[in-house]
């Protein structure tokens, strides 16, 4: 046989045994993607780390509410604010309140900070393996570098709690630096000219990360990354890729492994890929509908877009719905507040009003599409403005999910010294009921 041949033989079976009717889910009660009936997400654990809120719970069923954030306990509006309305950077002290549970004083900061710095540079092995690793997404390249950080480290497989910590600290100040690298190498690989620029001790992640990756910066484009990087932080322990690091981390495997797996959860466009996905979508847009305010001919198209009729043909309006928020995701209203404030500076209003009205007419056609049937509202998510605030900023698509990592790293470093330091832990195993009848095995020649 072909190896074509045999492989679409394969792919053919598929066919029928990936078939599972409907109903069977209700016949067994099973919770499809672990959500209940009513949307919200089956409890597989408690945490001290992140608060995502999106509902009451009334004794007649959820209502929904203006969605919530909490990174140990404090608003991250309250947090950006705070931080913003000092003008300070924020994104260490994040990485600190999340690790730690507590704010840091000036002095713990101040050592934080410094201890980042000097974890921030990466050795001249990893910076030749980088060299050397061929690809053309960053995303695909972190996680290789992440699980190549395991040979480089001394004590890899210690999971007590001083290694744990200094591992996490090691990967958030690297992730900055591997990005930078990744994506200046792979530019170099179509021609351009190579710069890899050292981390400066006087910068702050946000500027270090702008710095090695094109040199210049603004202070504006240095605070908008900050800020940005504050809120992608932390998001409980139920997302896809956090629960990816405590499924992983539950069984007692390394830190590079369970990082690597969670970079490779984030990648997809149903979560931190999104915000590529959107801006994708955006520019497609852009192109595809010829007025840009005029409510009949966007709606048209978003509906044959829901319809599987338009764009990549799969039914989603990218950066629209969450599998808890409804109302609103506090962090899509604060990007949205940048988006708008970026683009009278940028002189991009223009696109911005699109996009708002994307937004808007985005959730009412998926309402009027779904009608009933999806018992559910839906808003904008954390990307739907995210990739344009990084577009104006000067920041290109490569890395946008990435900076997803780059802050979504101490989250989930904070949640994976959770997962293996509770009294009460127990390796994360859910059951699967087999629907296939059982069969007698044949010999090979009477098949
Ligand atoms: C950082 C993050 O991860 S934020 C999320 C980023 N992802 C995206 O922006 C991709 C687009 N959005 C989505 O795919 C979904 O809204 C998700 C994955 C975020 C949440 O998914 P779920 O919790 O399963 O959504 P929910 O239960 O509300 O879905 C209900 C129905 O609406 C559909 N739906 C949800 N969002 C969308 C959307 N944006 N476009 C079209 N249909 C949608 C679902 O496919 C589902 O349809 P079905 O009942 O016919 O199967
Ligand atoms: O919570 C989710 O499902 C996805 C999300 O918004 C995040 O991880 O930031």
């Amino acid at each position: 046989m072909k190896k074509e041949y045999i492989i679409y033989k394969l792919s053919e079976s598929i066919k029928s045994t990936s078939r599972i009717d409907n109903e069977l889910f209700t016949k067994y009660n099973v919770k499809r993607g672990l959500r209940n009936e009513d949307h919200s997400g089956v409890l597989v654990g408690l945490t001290q780390i992140g608060d995502v809120v999106g509902y009451e719970r009334l004794p007649e069923g959820l209502k929904a509410i203006p969605g919530r954030l909490l990174y140990r306990g404090i608003d991250v509006n309250d947090l950006v604010k705070g931080i913003h309305g000092e003008n300070r950077f924020g994104f260490e002290e994040a990485a600190f309140l999340l690790l730690s549970g507590y704010l840091p004083n000036r002095e713990e900061l101040e050592s934080f900070q410094s201890l980042i710095h000097a974890f921030m540079p990466l050795g001249q092995k990893t910076k030749m393996n980088i060299l050397d690793l061929e690809g053309s997404n960053v995303m695909n390249i972190l996680a290789r570098c992440v699980l190549e950080m395991y040979t480089f480290d001394e004590n890899p497989d210690d999971t007590s709690r001083d290694n744990l910590m200094r591992q996490s600290i090691d990967l958030i100040s690297k992730f900055p630096t591997i990005i930078a690298y990744a994506y200046n190498i792979m530019r170099h690989s179509h021609g351009k000219t190579l710069h890899i620029r050292h981390p400066k001790e006087e910068y702050s992640i946000a500027e270090n990360f702008l710095y090695m990756l094109k040199g210049e910066f603004s202070e504006l484009e240095a605070k908008t990354l900050d800020r940005a990087l504050v809120l992608h932080a932390e998001h409980g322990g139920g997302n896809n890729s956090t629960f990816t690091v405590r499924v992983t981390s539950s069984s007692g495997t390394d830190t590079y492994s369970s990082i690597a797996a969670a970079i490779g959860s984030l990648k997809g466009p149903l979560h931190g890929g999104a915000n590529l996905a959107v801006m994708k979508m955006f520019d497609h847009l852009k192109e595809n509908i010829r007025h840009w305010d005029k409510v009949t001919e966007i709606d048209q198209y978003l509906n044959k877009m829901l319809r599987k009729e338009a764009y990549d043909h799969t039914g989603l309006i990218y950066g629209i719905g969450h599998a808890v928020y409804t109302i609103s995701d506090p962090r899509a209203l604060l990007l949205k507040e940048m988006a708008r404030d970026l683009a009278k500076e940028k002189e991009r209003e223009e696109e911005y009003a699109f996009l708002e009205l994307l937004e808007e007419r985005a959730i009412e056609n998926f309402m009027n599409f779904k009608g009933t049937k999806v018992n559910k509202r839906v808003c904008a998510n954390v990307d739907f403005y995210s990739g344009f605030v990084y577009d104006m900023i000067g920041l290109p698509q490569e890395v946008f999910t990435p900076l997803f990592a780059m802050s979504r790293i101490t989250g989930w470093t904070a949640h994976r010294i959770e997962e293996l330091n509770f009294d009460s832990k127990r390796i994360i195993r859910p059951a699967y009921k087999n629907v296939a009848a059982e069969r007698k095995f044949v010999p090979l020649k009477q098949r």
